[in-house]
């Protein structure tokens, strides 16, 4: 036998109403059916009341509301022969209530008992028109009026059931009516059978207490959502329902939020073992979620995540505390005199401080309170006069087999902690079932997520990815993500969203990501200018957990927000050289800030593209080697053009060449001054451990003044064609000898410099080709013959290709 209950949007309309019966046909073992207001109803019912009350003659119009949608309701279910003999019965009601509210309008008065008596009209409305449409459809259905049955104390408003009389109630009527019971909700009566109501909770307590007199096998409770999920949907996209749960989850879960059920209403069936169903009217084919007293076997430890949005956190402290008895009675009784409720406390073994948390608004009389309580003390300057903290939220996870398992909490902190959400306080019971923290309130959802995704999605961890910068680097990159995806997906669990894109005019926001196959098209639409301030403003309030931001330009002004965006704990890719080869101040505070922000800046491709060259380099400064020499050939466009430039072809036009083949940097004076070699090898004398600035690295230029002091890169190809003869003369004369020309950087003996050379046969550097870098490290364990790499280090594809290959790191990190 079972018991179900439908609530208030179950049967919000006719249409609703027909579902629910279509439900109840199906169940061959339903025995009562109990039923709320039709959705609104009971709020509707409460404000007629209170403008009666006030002598506002509008709640009239108010009434003629209520009345209207129950004729139209009955009207519309049930069948016509059967029509005027139920619309009359609703009418009888409806007139009776009438009369009700005249004598409230008239009084100016409305009691508890009165209250009671005019919002039990809601459930007997619904039904009362649910069970004679039941009828209609086939079903044996009565109507039962639970205030036949359900005895109360005449606590009006929240009366207490009086469970040894009512079970008798309830059983010997249901023995006597072998019809399924459309029952009311929420109501009940006194001994002297005065309408009372059961307060919070209302009809899922009816529900409750049916199940338990007649010892249901099931109790259903149908609502509007597909069970208890693992956190609030509207602030956690991913949450799904949990299958099972017990009992203490469930209050635990519903005490912090989720409102799927009110905690005592549980209490009837929980006495009498008797599992509880949530299921979804709108997805009746879901099996939903069950509460029984078996915590589950499937290894989880949480089970759901919650939060109170809203809380103030007070602390108590001073010497005067410590191991002094009597302290907390004194300051919870304080508390509890004027009934303020305390939703969490801690307090650490030292006894010097105790910190808890109550709803803001009771704050601060909570602070009078104490400080009244304890004015001697702290006159005595023994306890610290009490200040409230405000703006926080609670965020918990909930499980009862945490107890079994250990590093639930350890996983807790660090997903919190990476990604930059400050704990103020912490409480776990000794029961284990819950550990709570104390955060920013403008934490919450960002806690919420982060820890959804730990417990929860750690099959799939979603990066979200904030990209500015989409010429030939970023627009290569995104085709490689785009182009990767499913792989990440299905080989590593890696899902990178990308939130955010900019170039230097637009902008585009997109917290759901942003489809990679559309991506331009939406780029260019968007209506929002780009300017830097406002993107990283707009990541910060997005706040979203595994945050990382991409550079992809060449601009000094992005780079100037990385700070920032650390501070923000969102981590940072670039291949962008300017933070790392700016003032030596800076690289190591960006480095600094990383580290104390628990996230990452990482920047492989500034030298050498993705070839290998600056976790090397920090694997052998890091595993103890000592750098000796560092020989290179850093610049992809430099080495592509020597490698190319032979007595058929013009420099400048070699020049160009590598300009669209995407080597050279937007500017490519960058490259022919060498001041893009100049920014690399500083780049690895600081990864080395040497506090160098740029005017440290000493330049041999070799192009002429004209074309370095050109005002435009078009200008510069001009004057770059006037000095083709002055190349072509320094290309014959190393020919001459057998040799090619390598521009090489060195750093040794703590100097830096650059210099084109003409190298032989014999030169490790002479073998080059393309776009190849080389870098050669000299070290204490690599003394005779060095380290090398080697390999293309520039181009689009491979510049992204790096980039990405830190993301992942990133993602792996995080
Ligand atoms: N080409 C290579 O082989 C290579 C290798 C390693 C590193 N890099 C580095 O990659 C970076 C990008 O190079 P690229 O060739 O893709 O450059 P690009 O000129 O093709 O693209 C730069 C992008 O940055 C945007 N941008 C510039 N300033 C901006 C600002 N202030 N705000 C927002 N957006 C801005 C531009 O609109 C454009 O989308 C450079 O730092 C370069 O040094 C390039
Ligand atoms: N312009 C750079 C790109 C790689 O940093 C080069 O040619 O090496
Ligand atoms: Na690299």
């Amino acid at each position: 036998m079972k018991v179900l209950k439908f609530g208030g949007s179950s049967v919000q309309t006719p249409e609703r109403i027909r579902n629910v019966v279509k439900i109840v046909k199906a169940d061959k073992q339903a025995r009562v059916v109990v039923c709320s207001a039709f959705g609104g109803i009971t709020d509707q019912l409460i404000n007629t009341a209170k403008m009666a009350e006030k002598g506002d003659e509008t709640y009239k119009n108010l009434f003629k509301e209520i009345e209207k949608r129950h004729i139209e309701a009955a009207k519309e279910l049930i069948e016509i022969k059967r029509q005027s003999s139920v619309v009359a019965q609703v009418k009888n009601l409806l007139n009776e209530l009438e009369e009700l509210l005249e004598g409230i309008f008239l009084l100016r008065e409305l009691s508890k008992r009165t209250l009671d008596n005019i919002v039990s009209f809601g459930e007997r409305f619904s039904c009362y028109i649910i069970s004679e449409y039941a009828k209609d459809a086939g079903l044996q259905a009565e109507y039962l009026d639970t205030r036949k049955v359900i005895r109360t104390n005449s606590n009006f408003t929240n009366a207490a059931v009086d469970f040894e009389i009512t079970d008798k109630l309830i059983q010997e009527y249901i023995a006597q009516h072998p019809a399924l019971q459309i029952a009311t909700g929420f109501i009940g009566s006194n001994a002297e059978g005065v309408t009372t109501t059961l307060g919070r909770g209302g009809s899922d307590y009816t529900v409750s207490i049916f199940g338990a007199a007649l010892q249901a096998s099931e109790i259903e409770i149908w609502t509007d959502v597909d069970g208890v999920m693992t956190a609030d949907p509207r602030k956690v996209a991913q949450a799904f329902p949990v299958p099972t749960l017990t009992y203490e989850e469930a209050m635990e879960l519903s005490h912090f939020g989720a409102k799927v059920i009110y905690p005592p209403t549980m209490v009837p069936a929980l006495k009498k073992n008797i599992p509880i169903l949530i299921r979804n009217t709108f997805n009746p084919d879901f099996k939903g979620s069950i509460i029984y007293n078996q915590s589950s076997s499937d290894g989880k430890a949480v089970k759901g995540i919650t939060s109170i949005s809203n809380i103030a956190l007070l602390r108590v402290q001073g010497s005067g505390m410590v191991g002094v008895a009597g302290v907390s009675a004194r300051l919870f009784g304080a508390l509890a005199k004027e009934s303020i409720s305390v939703i969490l406390i801690t307090q650490a073994s030292s006894e010097h401080s105790i910190c808890f948390a109550v709803k803001p608004e009771e704050a601060p009389l909570a602070v009078k309170l104490i400080n009244e309580e304890f004015a001697t003390e702290i006159q005595r300057s023994e306890i610290d006069k009490v200040v409230a903290e405000y703006d926080l939220s609670i965020v918990a996870i909930v499980g009862e087999n945490m107890k079994k398992t250990s590093g639930v909490a350890g996983k807790m902190f660090q997903s919190l902690g990476k990604n930059g959400i400050n704990i103020t306080a912490i409480a776990q019971g000794s029961s284990e079932l819950n550990i709570s923290v104390v955060i920013k309130k403008e934490d919450e959802v960002k806690a919420l997520r982060a820890l959804h995704q730990a417990f929860f999605l750690s099959d799939i961890k979603v990066i979200n990815v904030f990209i500015v910068g989409v010429g030939l680097i970023g627009s290569t990159l995104l085709k490689q993500i785009q182009e990767q995806k499913k792989y990440l997906l299905k080989e590593y669990s890696i899902d990178f969203k990308i939130i955010a894109l900019a170039n230097s005019k637009k902008k585009l926001f997109d917290a759901n990501g942003i489809d990679l196959t559309v991506w331009k098209e939406r780029l260019f639409n968007s209506p929002e200018n780009m300017d830097m301030e406002s993107f990283v403003r707009e990541m910060e309030q997005l706040n979203l957990p595994n945050s990382v931001f991409i550079d992809n330009t060449a601009s000094s002004l992005v780079s100037s927000f990385y700070e920032r965006i650390l501070k923000a704990s969102i981590s940072i890719v670039t291949p962008n050289k300017i933070a790392s080869s700016g003032g030596y101040h800076q690289y190591q505070n960006l480095k600094d800030l990383a580290k104390k922000h628990d996230v990452v800046y990482l920047y492989e491709t500034n030298v050498g593209a993705a070839l290998p060259v600056i976790s090397t380099l920090q694997d052998l400064v890091n595993s103890g080697d000592k750098i000796l020499k560092i020989e290179a050939v850093l610049s992809g466009t430099l080495s592509y053009i020597f490698n190319t430039f032979d007595s058929t072809k013009k420099f400048s036009e070699v020049v160009k060449d590598a300009k669209l083949k995407g080597y050279t940097e937007p500017d490519p004076r960058e490259d022919l001054s060498c001041s893009d070699v100049a920014r690399k090898i500083l780049i690895l004398t600081r990864e080395c451990g040497y506090p160098m600035e740029s005017s440290d690295v000493v330049i041999h230029g070799f192009i002429p003044e004209s074309c370095q002091k050109a005002p435009s890169v078009e200008e510069f190809f001009v004057e770059l064609e006037k000095s083709d003869a002055y190349f072509e003369q320094m290309r014959a004369n190393a020919e001459k000898e057998g040799k090619v020309l390598r521009c090489i950087a060195k750093f040794e003996n703590g100097r830096a410099d650059i210099a084109l050379q003409a190298v032989g046969r014999e030169h490790p550097f002479y073998q080059l080709s393309g776009s190849d870098n080389i870098i050669a490290f000299t070290t204490a364990r690599y003394p005779e013959r060095p380290l090398l790499v080697k390999g293309a280090g520039a181009g689009a594809e491979v510049t992204a290709a790096g980039v990405f290959a830190d993301m992942i790191r990133i993602a792996n990190y995080l």
